[in-house]
């Protein structure tokens, strides 16, 4: 369960360039929910879910995510949160291009010091899972577009997190490719994951497996 509760969240404040991202923002995502957040661009999207990943602190407010107040978390111990709760698929993907696929997928994993056994064994799953094991050799910058993709997809769900939040997932993808990670995305779903999808992609919009859908519109819920 994700409960953002009256979330404020101020850039730069008090200086000339202060910027309001997100004005009293409430809603939440229940357990094996999957949730679109919609609205658009600079409406305060990304600002919403890296609260609740807690890569960023609200100004004012609380996310709460499982029982763990994620807006007041010491740095060390958000870092263990993310790693235990999160997979977290970013808009650019944020792959490192001079690592194989296969050394992109198992970066979370490495602060559990698995056995080499216990580290293939899990990267085979997602890999298979999501058809890029015969690339698994390959360095990620000579991957395509869906490729890249299907490589963020895996990375984030390596560990087996119960939550999935999904930065603009299909912002580089032409219609096929989108609609493959819509596929995805069901299976996650029948999985048993909580789905996050911050996106202006009408692919996502109306869909029948959807609990509920945000909007956000200059940082307000609409
Ligand atoms: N670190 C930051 N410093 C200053 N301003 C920021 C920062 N991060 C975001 N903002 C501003 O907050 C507003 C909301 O940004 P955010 O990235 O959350 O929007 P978004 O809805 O995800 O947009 P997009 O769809 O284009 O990704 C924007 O005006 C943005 O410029």
């Amino acid at each position: 369960m994700i409960e953002v509760k009256n979330v404020t969240k101020v850039f730069n404040q008090g200086r000339p360039n202060e910027m309001t991202a997100l004005r009293d923002v409430s809603f939440e995502v229940g357990e094996n929910e999957l949730v679109i957040l919609k609205g658009p661009s600079g409406s305060g999207k990304s600002t919403v879910l890296s609260l609740i990943a807690a890569l960023q602190k609200p100004t004012s407010g609380e996310v709460i995510v499982e029982e763990t107040r994620v807006s007041k978390l010491p740095d060390d111990f958000a870092s263990l949160f993310r790693r235990e709760k999160i997979g977290f698929i970013f808009q650019k993907f944020n792959l490192i291009p001079t690592l194989s696929v296969f050394d992109n997928i198992v970066t979370p994993l490495i602060p559990e010091k698995l056995s080499e056994k216990e580290l293939e064994a899990k990267a085979e799953r997602v890999m298979e899972e999501f058809s890029i094991a015969h690339k698994r050799d390959d360095l990620a910058k000579n991957l395509s577009g869906g490729e890249q993709q299907r490589v963020a997809i895996a990375r984030a769900l390596v560990n087996d997190p119960p939550i999935i939040l999904a930065d603009e997932p299909t912002a580089n993808l032409d219609a096929k490719l989108a609609e493959r990670f819509l596929e995805y995305v069901k299976r996650i779903k029948e999985e048993g994951k909580t789905i996050l999808i911050a996106t202006h992609d009408p692919l996502f919009f109306d869909l029948p497996i959807t609990d509920r859908e945000i909007t956000l519109h200059n940082g307000r819920v609409v």
